[in-house]
């Protein structure tokens, strides 16, 4: 074994980073989102870096990872998996099929938790190989076959501030038809984005679909997307594709549930997707028989890292069904695998999410930069990013000096500071 590759230490850094007052179903996001920062060190002195969820379901398992690691080589990606089975505990997750509290991220199990961490320190230790080896991310998983990867502007019914003291960015509400395409018109404008998704499950679904109508009348033409996180029951599913087949690319995740989704897709040909019923492998053969989804967000949190996704974009290609990428409230390292990764699957045809630009903070040196609505597959050696110690370090100085409020993801514990009444909808919602 080359011992410069051999795993010398791991750190683990939680931080705790701004995020705006965005609206979903359940609620409305906190003003701060926890978030991990995984970075391998090897013997021959390189730094990888990975990031993931940073809940506190997600630290105890990470924790019990990083004492487990060091003596592997960061080739052994294959005993990742193997390690993290035997090292993590599971009991700190209860294993359970209801949707999320904050992160409408589908079912939450410990082997979902367990392989969200290790998609972290999976692609931190590709980062430290790639580097050691002169190579970019992409190359260790095949070689890309593009060279930039388009994303499609995310758009958030939204408050113009959190509730409370504290700074406003200047993006203004979003709460009204209008609201929603000066939104879109600014990402178009600023990042050169050529396709829309509009989180919904917020108003009712009359309100959302004028939104989407008013869409399509400024940006004709233009692929648009609705995902309200479940929120609808199959007859208002069926209603809001009618209403707006002819210019959805996609419904997001209209209702819950395969058993529902399966019911949509057979009553409409607005191709469904989804990031809430297709997140484990377990869930791929029922779905997948019962044509229940048409294109499969992928995210490499949610599946293990950037191999596992290629193995899903392999599945995914054996039965037809489409991929595309989900996000989440994550930083530039994310950013970055997500780039690498997606430069290697040949039949990506729909541009992927990314929260990214409302994340105003990151830990990399040099934020990216969207022109034309893409990203450019970087060459450099690893992700292509740099840690940036200082911000690193005052996120995590911020994640210590926290009282617990926002460690935990809690939409509607955020909304509750506006509604004091509110608690987390029961789905269908309408
Ligand atoms: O951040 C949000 O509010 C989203 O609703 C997020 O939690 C979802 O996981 C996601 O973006 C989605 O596409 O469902
Ligand atoms: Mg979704």
């Amino acid at each position: 074994m080359n011992t410069a590759l051999v795993i010398e230490d791991v750190r683990l850094t939680p931080i705790l980073v701004s995020d705006p007052p965005l609206l979903n179903t359940q609620g409305v996001h906190q003003p701060y989102t926890p978030r991990l920062i995984v970075e391998v060190v090897t013997r021959g002195g390189t730094t990888g870096v990975g990031e993931t969820y940073g809940d506190g379901a997600y630290l105890e398992p990470a924790r019990s990872l990083a004492e487990a690691l060091p003596g592997r080589a960061v080739t052994d990606l294959n005993g990742l998996f193997a390690l993290a089975d035997e090292v993590c505990d599971g009991s700190h997750a209860t294993a359970d099929d209801r949707v999320d509290a904050g992160g409408l991220r589908g079912v939450r199990n410990a082997g979902k938790i367990r392989l969200s961490v290790v998609s972290a320190f999976e692609v931190a230790c590709l980062d430290a190989l790639g580097k050691a080896q002169g190579l970019p991310v992409h190359a260790l998983l095949g070689g890309k076959v593009r060279d930039s990867v388009e994303y499609s502007a995310y758009l958030f019914y939204r408050w113009a501030a959190h509730p409370g003291p504290g700074e406003a960015d200047d993006w203004g509400a979003a709460l009204d038809p209008a609201g929603v395409v000066a939104q879109a018109r600014r990402f178009a404008d600023t990042y050169g984005f050529g396709s829309f998704k509009l989180k919904g499950g917020v108003f009712e679904p009359e309100r959302e679909i004028a939104a989407i109508r008013a869409l399509a009348e400024a940006f004709p033409g233009r692929p648009l997307r609705l995902d309200p996180n479940g929120a609808w029951s199959v007859p208002t599913s069926l209603y809001v594709a009618e209403q707006l087949k002819d210019v959805l690319e996609y419904l997001e995740d209209p209702t819950s549930g395969t058993d529902g989704m399966a019911a949509v897709a057979a009553g409409t040909d607005v191709p469904l997707a989804t990031n809430m019923c297709v997140t484990t492998p377990a869930e791929i053969p029922e779905a997948f028989a019962r044509d229940a989804v048409r294109i499969v967000l992928s995210d490499h949190h949610y599946w293990g890292g950037l191999h596992r996704t290629r193995e899903l974009a392999g599945i995914c290609r054996t039965f037809g069904v489409g991929l595309s990428m989900h996000s989440n409230t994550h930083l530039g390292i994310s950013l970055a695998a997500m780039t690498h990764v997606a430069a290697t699957v040949p039949d990506l045809a729909y541009a992927c999410d990314s929260h990214y630009p409302w994340q105003t903070e990151d830990v990399i040196t040099e934020r990216h930069t969207f022109t034309g609505g893409r990203l450019t597959v970087s060459d450099a050696p690893g992700l292509g990013v740099e840690l940036d110690r200082d911000r690193l370090a005052a996120l995590h100085r911020r994640w210590l000096e926290d009282d617990g409020t926002h460690r935990e993801r809690d939409d509607a514990a955020a909304m509750r500071a506006a509604d004091p009444d509110w608690t987390t909808p029961e789905v269908p919602r309408w």
